[in-house]
């Protein structure tokens, strides 16, 4: 019973919870994987050090210099476990139709079988860590615990730093006999009896399952963050938008931030963009236009609610930031530089410079003479190679973000005025535009494209359809998702309602550079959201939705030309047109589950831009 056991005793092996399931869990896994010993993480300080102190005995680790970057750690994983593995994630529903055109499936049976097999001693020769978690608040009126199982500690500092973790957590899900999500997680790579570790053990065989209906997680063969960090991707969005579904509420890929004007008007705004296209940079933008102020609430998910007043409230489940480093710098996010800072961070797969810091392309307009890149080899400006993967990641506490909005932390959340898509596209997508309606935004958000980034494995820059950012995220058929948007309005009062915007900060003009200079100019798009929310600035209507009126965009003192600015925000008849085709047969593929109401959206574009 946890309350026999004094917080200064680790919790080990020779813990029993009292949550009697959680309790059959634990020892099911632990009978299954064979691990040489258990050890439940309470979330201390003092574990931090023990875990981290193996992790740089065991060379996973290397530590930063005290003085730069204090308590922290640079991290290379091994070359091949890199990035999320899309074509390696299942939605294991009962039913094939369940998990819809865009997700991978097979029959819960028969995954179960092939990881049983898989799982059976892949944790010999380590520990196995019990996680308990929640994702959001404790003190929130649903909790939403999980328990992570792992054999990877490198996964139980990060998860420590990304979500509420330990002892705490534990008694509130013991006292309370709470439901949890298990989580299981193994880098399937098991020790034979005196063999040596590697840094980052990883199998070659993947998997990264969601059973929906059993609200379960399997995750095998990877260590890397969106694959083994399981209370992020796997729980706050693939699991907790089929909750969302069930119980009438959003899980979404989205930053929410707290923008604040010159006149002291509060506004909060959510914004959807693929995987490495913007979140975390505008969810701690330092605008450029006077008397405006952003602070950040989160940088990558939020759980949306109806609240008593008929207003869609917003959290952030996570307690961490897991942002890409290359690109990251004092010019374009200095918030993110300045939460680093602080330390009680983790760098994986960045490069390391010879007095114990960190670097990555874009944190300085000069890189060091030399570095050690994030392969472990020496590296020189004059390299070939990047020194940091595209999809390197800093790992810190949002605490630590100077700019964090106290409401960060309220158990429930903060009524959001807009909602933001945006994706990366060269061409076609303005750089701001308004839906009529939520219908009309839900179409925007359904019909988003993005090109691909390392966030995942696979091809890079390659255009394709990633509704609402989710599309690796839904973790049901994504025409029932469209359908639950489309009634989420429908339900509740539509006037109460955020505005929606489709934004695209990367634009090009013909010689591939971007129209729009992007970071902190960012604000000028954030102002004039918030001003037509207000009705202070005017619209006009357009095929596609209305875009600003001359002079309603603050242009003030950019050093952009006119001309540029133009075609940034230019509707280009041909190219939509080009695009109509593209989204016909993006919504055919979902046959009857496309909700009506989206075709009919269709045909209005087609209709208007034919007109
Ligand atoms: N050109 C341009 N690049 C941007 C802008 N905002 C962000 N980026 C770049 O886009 C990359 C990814 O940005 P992030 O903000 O980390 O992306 P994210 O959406 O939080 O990504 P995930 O954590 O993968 O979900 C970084 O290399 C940024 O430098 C912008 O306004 N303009
Ligand atoms: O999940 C991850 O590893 C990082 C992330 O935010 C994303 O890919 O969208
Ligand atoms: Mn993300």
């Amino acid at each position: 019973m946890a309350a026999d056991i004094t917080t200064d005793d680790p919790i080990t092996s020779t813990y029993r919870s009292s949550h009697g399931q959680l309790q059959a869990w634990v020892d099911e896994v632990a009978a299954l994987t064979k691990p040489d010993s258990i050890t439940w993480i309470e979330g201390t300080p003092d574990e931090w050090t023990r875990l981290t102190d193996e992790l740089v005995e065991a060379g996973t680790f290397v530590r930063l210099d005290e003085t730069k970057k204090p308590n922290s750690f640079w991290c290379a994983s091994d070359p091949t476990d890199v990035a999320r593995v899309e074509d390696r994630t299942f939605i294991c529903s009962v039913d094939e139709s369940d998990a819809g055109p865009t997700n991978n499936w097979m029959a819960p049976a028969d995954m179960k079988r092939l990881m049983t097999d898989l799982y059976d001693g892949s944790m010999r020769g380590r520990t196995m860590f019990v996680i308990p978690f929640v994702m959001g608040h404790i003190d929130s009126e649903h909790p939403m615990f999980g328990v992570e199982i792992t054999d990877s500690a490198y996964v139980v500092a990060s998860m420590t730093v990304m979500a509420r973790v330990g002892r705490q957590v534990l008694d509130k899900i013991e006292a309370t006999n709470a439901a949890y999500v298990p989580a299981l997680h193994s880098v399937g790579a098991p020790l034979a009896p005196g063999e040596t570790d590697v840094p980052w053990p990883c199998n070659d065989t993947k998997y990264i399952v969601q059973f929906p209906e059993e609200r379960m997680i399997w995750s095998y063969g990877s260590g890397y963050g969106g694959n083994a960090l399981l209370g992020k991707k796997c729980y706050s969005l693939r699991i907790a938008s089929v909750m969302g579904r069930d119980e009438g509420w959003l899980a979404e890929h989205m930053l929410i931030l707290k923008l604040t004007s010159p006149e002291n008007e509060v506004k909060y705004i959510a914004a959807a963009f693929p995987s490495a296209c913007g979140k975390t940079n505008l969810a701690m933008v330092e605008p450029t236009i006077p008397g405006w102020k952003v602070e950040t609430l989160g940088d990558d998910i939020a759980w949306m609610r109806i609240g008593a007043d008929g207003r869609l409230y917003a959290v952030n489940p996570e307690f961490g930031l897991f942002g890409v480093a290359p690109g990251t710098g004092w010019d374009t996010n200095a918030n993110a530089m300045r939460t680093i800072a602080q330390g009680n961070s983790v760098f994986t797969n960045v490069a390391l410079t010879d007095d114990g810091d960190v670097w990555w392309e874009g944190m300085t307009e000069d890189a060091p003479a030399h570095l050690t890149d994030w392969k472990g080899r020496d590296w020189t400006p004059e390299s070939e190679e990047l020194s940091s993967h595209p999809n390197s990641r800093f790992c810190t506490p949002i605490r630590q973000c100077p700019i964090l909005a106290p409401e960060y932390d309220d158990p429930n959340g903060v009524p959001i005025d807009a909602i933001l898509f945006g994706g990366r596209r060269k061409t076609t997508i303005p750089l701001v535009t308004e839906a009529r309606d939520w219908t009309h935004g839900t179409f925007m958000g359904a019909t988003l494209s993005s090109e691909t980034t390392a966030a995942a494995t696979g091809a890079v820059g390659v255009v394709r359809r990633d509704p609402m950012a989710m599309l690796p995220f839904i973790g049901y058929d994504a025409g029932d998702y469209f359908s639950h948007w489309i009634s989420m309005a429908k339900n509740n009062d539509e006037s109460k309602f955020p505005k929606v915007f489709y934004v695209n900060w990367f634009r090009r003009d013909e010689d591939g550079g971007f129209l729009w200079p992007g970071f902190g100019e960012n604000s000028r798009v954030l102002k004039y959201v918030v001003e037509r929310i207000e009705g202070k600035v005017d619209a006009v209507e357009t095929p596609i939705g209305l875009v600003p009126a001359p002079g309603a965009l603050d242009t003030d003192g950019l050093d952009v030309s006119d001309e540029q600015i133009a075609k940034a925000l230019a509707v280009d008849v041909d190219e939509w047109k080009a695009e109509i085709p593209q989204i016909n047969d993006w919504f055919e593929k979902f046959g009857d589950k496309l909700p009506a109401v989206l075709w009919t959206e269709l045909d209005g574009l087609k209709a208007r831009l034919e007109a």
